[in-house]
């Protein structure tokens, strides 16, 4: 059983797969910091590789490797972005510059299907990718994701603002805290839209990251949900090749 880790700026997401490479089990943690730390209290039991993404930074890196050799007595993969995987070429002049999370989102829509894609991922970050129908990557765009759009705003203005948790907006706002949480929701929509209309005719769509099910309503139904793409990349590079 593999173990599959993806450390992103929030949050850690895992799961296991198996010998052929589906995700039998999953969960996402916040790690306020502290992915090391974080990290030692994921599922050991039957692991017999582990696959890291780290967007993070060098340190974090190295603290991740001795925390997993302590908790699983196992050095693990630390996946790296490059130059091409398998028939996908990414388009970056310095490919190891590309978020891994970004490689391993391409790849696992690669890996699905070779074919035109967008690829968004609704992080902390929100990141649009356009790969070709050749597995050339075209480039993509690096933007604040929903709740940093709503710290930008409310940093830079002096209005004031109540709690915006649980301030839903599906309609224009009528109130401060709906106007800042439609106008952070649609900016994200809208740069994914836009990035999507620079991709070929008949690109696949495809949605990830911890606010993919709440863009998902804005952006329409040619939008696929998949809410594991780095962790299935993470598979995908771990598989042998065929
Ligand atoms: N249970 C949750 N806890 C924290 N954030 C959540 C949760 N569910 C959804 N979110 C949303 O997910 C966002 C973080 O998404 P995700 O976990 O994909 O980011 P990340 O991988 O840490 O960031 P990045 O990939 O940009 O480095 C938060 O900004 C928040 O809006
Ligand atoms: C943009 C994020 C933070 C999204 O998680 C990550 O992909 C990253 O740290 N990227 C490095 C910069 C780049 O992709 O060009």
């Amino acid at each position: 059983m593999k173990l599959l880790i993806d450390v992103g700026n929030t949050r850690i997401k895992w799961a296991r797969s198996g010998s052929a490479g589906a995700l039998v089990e999953h969960g996402a943690l916040p790690h306020h910091g502290d992915p090391a730390q974080t990290v030692s209290q994921l599922p050991s039991g039957g692991v017999d590789a582990i696959w890291i993404s780290n967007v993070t930074g060098a340190a974090h890196e190295s603290a991740l490797i001795e925390a997993m050799r302590g908790h699983c007595s196992l050095t693990p993969h630390i996946a790296r972005s490059t130059g091409q995987w398998r028939g996908l070429i990414n388009a970056y002049r310095e490919p190891q510059r590309l978020g891994v999370d970004r490689w391993l989102a391409m790849i696992a829509v690669w890996h699905a299907q070779h074919g035109a894609a967008v690829i968004a991922n609704a992080g902390t970050a929100l990141t649009v990718d356009v790969i070709t129908a050749q597995g050339q990557h075209r480039g993509g765009i690096i933007a604040a994701g929903i709740a940093a759009q709503q710290r930008a705003v409310l940093g830079a203005t002096r209005f004031e603002t109540r709690d915006l948790n649980g301030v839903h907006a599906d309609t224009l706002g009528s109130d401060t805290e709906s106007c800042v949480q439609l106008g952070a929701q649609l900016a994200c929509a809208g740069a994914i839209d836009r990035v999507a209309t620079l991709a070929e005719t008949g690109a696949s769509r495809w949605l990830t990251g911890g606010d993919a099910e709440y863009l998902h309503a804005d952006l329409g139904a040619d939008w696929q949900h998949r809410p594991h793409l780095v962790l299935e990349g993470l598979a995908a590079l771990a598989s042998p090749v065929p």
